[in-house]
């Protein structure tokens, strides 16, 4: 055996050992969920909610401060994030809604948010992911609510005003657009199909490198992929995977116009989340029609110190020229500063909807 060899058997043996203890303490971790899941479910509780956003993001922050390895922050939190899926999945397998097909971004966050353990189960609109979780089709659903270059995605909007689901979680996706085809060549490509928001992101590089091409805006990317994947003079723009997934060449990459192109999700779900010690809340509200109103309401917040993250307006469905604002801000309902803002905020506003309060997302 030359030198070389022998160190690597070396090392090698180091990290058989080592896998064995990990290996082990893993199974320990699992037992211990197993018991957490008796305890959630003791007298026959019916309607114990196993997932736990807020003691996950507790985990992953813990893992992240506590990392001094040669791993970066976020590979340690990868690992534990799976390790907690499996986890999870052994209490109770959990099913969450998302626009599917396979493939699509917002599959990629349903695994980011929940690891790979969970049952991602596919949906072909936002409005069907909200309504599987109505139905109890799903535990949970995920949908993007915000393009870092495109704005608002208006179907989640809506459902988030008709329905009663609340937001339990956030996960925000960098996104970087692929174009693919079955065909090799700009010059075969005829058609550019992709979601209207995808397109919208990549409509200054259509144009440019795509000059003769029509533009086609279908339900998703990965559905795009989909189409492209049985016609050879059809490019999709979508996600890496998605390629591999429909077994597509990819043309270009990095194709978005702006390349700090982030979307952001939020889970869906029935239950209200516990606070993590870093939380958002979101409420929407709409305003009397009068001088200041807006302004009176903000109050609420700035003169507690509480930081807004995002206020976003659009019109209301039910008064032509009436507007409602979604409004973000720090910190979890339940703390006494913000319970107390909250509260004085609902009796000045015409229409008041806490949509949660969840764990600013550690991954
Ligand atoms: O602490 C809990 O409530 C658990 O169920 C355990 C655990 C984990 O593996 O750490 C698993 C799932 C929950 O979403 C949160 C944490």
């Amino acid at each position: 055996m030359t030198t070389e060899q022998q160190q690597l058997t070396d090392i090698r043996n180091q990290i058989d050992e080592i896998d064995r203890q990990i290996q082990v303490l893993i199974g320990e971790r699992a037992k211990c969920a197993q018991k957490v899941a008796d305890i959630k479910t003791q007298g026959g509780k019916v309607d114990a909610v196993f997932y736990r956003p807020e003691r996950e993001a507790q985990v992953l922050r813990a893992v992240k401060e506590r990392n001094d390895s040669v791993l970066p922050d976020e590979s340690m939190a990868k690992l534990f994030r799976e390790i907690m899926s499996a986890c999870l999945a052994l209490e109770q397998p959990v099913t969450v809604a998302y626009l599917g097909p396979e493939g699509s971004y917002s599959h990629a966050s349903v695994l980011k948010q929940f690891g790979s353990s969970v049952v991602a189960h596919p949906v072909s609109t936002i409005e069907a992911v909200f309504e599987a979780v109505e139905k109890g089709e799903a535990n949970y659903g995920l949908v993007p609510v915000e393009n870092s270059s495109e704005g608002v995605v208006k179907s989640s909007q809506n459902e988030l005003m008709r329905t009663r689901l609340k937001v339990s979680g956030e996960v925000e996706m960098e996104i970087h657009h692929c174009l693919m085809s079955q065909s090799l060549e700009h010059a075969q490509i005829k058609k550019v199909v992709a979601h209207q928001q995808a397109l919208g992101q990549c409509e200054q590089w259509i144009k440019n490198h795509l000059p003769g091409a029509e533009v086609e805006a279908v339900e998703s990317n990965a559905l795009a992929a989909k189409m492209a994947q049985a016609d050879a003079t059809l490019a999709a723009i979508a996600s890496e995977e998605a390629a591999q997934l429909y077994q597509l060449n990819i043309l270009d990459r990095h194709i978005e116009d702006y390349h700090d192109n982030n979307t952001k999700f939020w889970v869906v779900g029935k239950d209200i989340t516990q606070p993590s010690g870093l939380d958002k809340t979101s409420l929407i509200i709409s305003i009397h029609n009068k001088a200041g109103a807006l302004l009176d309401v903000l109050e609420c917040f700035s003169k507690r110190n509480i930081n807004m993250t995002r206020i976003i307006s659009r019109p209301s469905t039910e008064k032509t020229w009436d507007y409602v604002f979604f409004i973000d801000v720090i910190g979890h309902k339940d703390d006494a500063n913000l319970k107390e803002a909250l509260d004085e905020v609902e009796t000045k506003s015409a229409f008041y909807k806490l949509l949660g309060s969840f764990p600013v997302s550690p991954l």
